[in-house]
């Protein structure tokens, strides 16, 4: 047949084609994204809004609140940190994003690109909004008050054996306490009896449970998913992110929490209002029951490790405050057994400084919505875009509060400061998918701080220790060691 070019003028032509119709591609889509996209108009990094690198670097990075920090003090309320992605960080867009509907607006959802599990999802992984208010449904006697009543009995029981253990390993063995590790032993403990009607023993043995170990670690592996559907290319980097050995871990875990949840559902209905007794009739499959399970630790027991984590820091380098709150429990305490839910929540500066330890360091940000065509903060978002309000940047945002980087807990009690007030219990979320544990939280948070004020004196090994530095914050802050001294409260 007859051809205008030579075998080896193919061998040059056809990559040539490949490659220049792969650069004309490229061009127009950055030529389409900065200029002609929907979102052209909003401020952002130029790169960001060619490519979803700037958002997988800046998720990864372990520094993403600073970054967004800095990324909106540059450009503003509103701005593009992916082609499809913007942040907000008003406290109106706030409540237009996860706020009930009203007048009529229609409701934004969990977005697949981010809650996207490989298992069975637990509640607050789902994403049909239906299906997620029947499973909390099923799931909120467990979180009403009248079973946070009972349950504060296992708060009771695990704090006092944290104060133990640490009298035990800092006063009688003169050792100092990993403090970010001893709220992790204590909150999964709690939560363990709460969930699989069983503790990991981990007060008890001052050491970290396997169990507790794999699902910390999972931090970074949760958020896999989103990144691959947002970069399919860093499919070809997942040996690296999920080695076999990691792999046999897990599998490991998913046995051992199996396991756990039919030993759970043997004990039956405990009568003790745990977060099953109410959902053991069959309601939910055995693997579900384990999905829940585990959402929860990770959801209600890191998370509040933390904050009190921070609130330890904080506390520790803040004399006066220190003081303050130590005044406050000496003189509404004789004796620990008084320290309970409703004798706690009559402690206004103890409240203030869980308020404030939220606020500066709170375990959770940047979990995103998709908009169904809706306006926020008067602004029309079309459908599709992926929204979020920045909750760990709207925190420290000065118009939001006076001297944000201040820990400073007057800011939740004195009247001057009434502008400061308007964002209570922000870090929690808000709407139909809001935390369903945030009075569990408040409470068990309030309990652990005022034993332990009762109970000891304490001081960093390192005063200057800085918590933004040392922990890596990704959707969930990660913790670092803490290390500190702990000595019996002088009279
Ligand atoms: C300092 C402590 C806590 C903070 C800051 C916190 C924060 C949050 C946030 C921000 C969400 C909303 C996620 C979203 O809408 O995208 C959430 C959901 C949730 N939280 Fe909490 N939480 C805390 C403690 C707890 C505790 C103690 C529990 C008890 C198990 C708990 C159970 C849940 C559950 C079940 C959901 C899912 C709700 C749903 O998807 O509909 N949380 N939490």
């Amino acid at each position: 047949m007859f051809s205008v070019f030579s075998d080896t003028e193919y061998y040059i032509l056809i990559p040539g084609a490949v490659v220049a119709s792969l650069i004309a591609y490229a061009v127009g889509w950055v030529v389409y994204a900065l200029w002609f996209h929907p979102l052209a108009r909003y401020p952002g990094p130029r790169f960001a809004a060619i490519s979803n690198i700037w958002y997988a670097w800046s998720w990864t990075s372990g520094r993403w609140p600073t970054i967004m920090k800095e990324t909106h003090d540059k450009y503003g309320d509103i701005v593009r940190i992916a082609p499809n992605d913007l942040s907000f960080i008003t406290p109106q867009a706030f409540k237009d994003i996860y706020g009930h509907p009203v007048k009529g607006r229609k409701l934004f959802l969990k977005p697949e690109i981010f809650w996207k599990t490989l298992s069975v999802p637990g509640i607050l992984f789902i994403m049909d909004p239906k299906e997620a208010q029947e499973k909390r449904d099923l799931l909120s006697p467990g979180f009403s008050p009248k079973a946070l009543r009972t349950q504060e009995s296992v708060i009771q029981n695990y704090t006092d054996q944290l104060v133990e253990t640490i009298t035990r390993l800092s006063v009688k063995e003169n050792k100092t306490i990993d403090i970010s590790d001893a709220f992790n032993w204590v909150t999964f403990d709690i939560l363990g009896e709460l969930a699989f009607g069983e503790s990991f023993e981990a007060v008890k043995n001052a050491k970290t449970h396997f169990w507790t170990s794999v699902i910390t670690s999972a931090n970074f592996i949760s958020i896999l998913p989103g990144l691959l559907m947002r970069l399919p290319i860093l499919k070809l980097a997942s040996p690296w992110f999920m080695t076999k050995e990691q792999e046999g871990i897990y599998d490991m875990h998913r046995r051992l929490t199996m396991e756990k949840i039919r030993k759970r559902i043997e004990l039956g209905d405990l009568a003790k209002d745990d977060f099953f007794s109410h959902v053991l009739k069959g309601e939910m499959s055995e693997e579900e029951l384990a999905s829940q399970a585990s959402t929860f630790m990770v959801a209600g027991a890191e998370t509040i490790a933390i904050v009190l984590t921070g609130i330890t820091v904080f506390l520790g380098q803040n004399k006066r405050t220190f003081d303050e709150l130590k005044a406050e429990i000496f003189s509404a305490f004789k004796d620990t057994a008084e320290i309970d839910g409703e004798s706690t929540s009559r402690l206004p500066y103890l409240k203030a400084v869980v308020e404030e330890g939220l606020r500066l360091f709170p375990p959770v940000s940047g979990l995103p919505r998709v908009s169904p065509g809706e306006t926020i903060d008067g602004e029309y978002i079309p459908e599709g875009v992926i929204v979020m309000a920045e909750t760990r940047v709207m925190g420290r945002d000065k118009r939001n509060f006076s001297d944000p980087d201040t820990f400073k807990p007057e800011r939740w009690i004195d009247e001057k400061h009434t502008m400061d007030r308007r964002l209570t219990n922000l870090m929690f979320y808000m709407g139909p998918r809001g935390c369903m544990g945030m009075q569990m939280a408040h409470v068990e948070m309030r309990m652990i701080l005022a034993k332990l004020v009762f109970a000891f004196d304490w001081e960093l090994v390192d005063p200057k220790y800085d918590l933004l530095r040392e922990c890596r914050q990704l959707v969930q802050t990660q913790r670092a060691a803490v290390p500190v001294r702990f000595s019996p409260r002088c009279a």
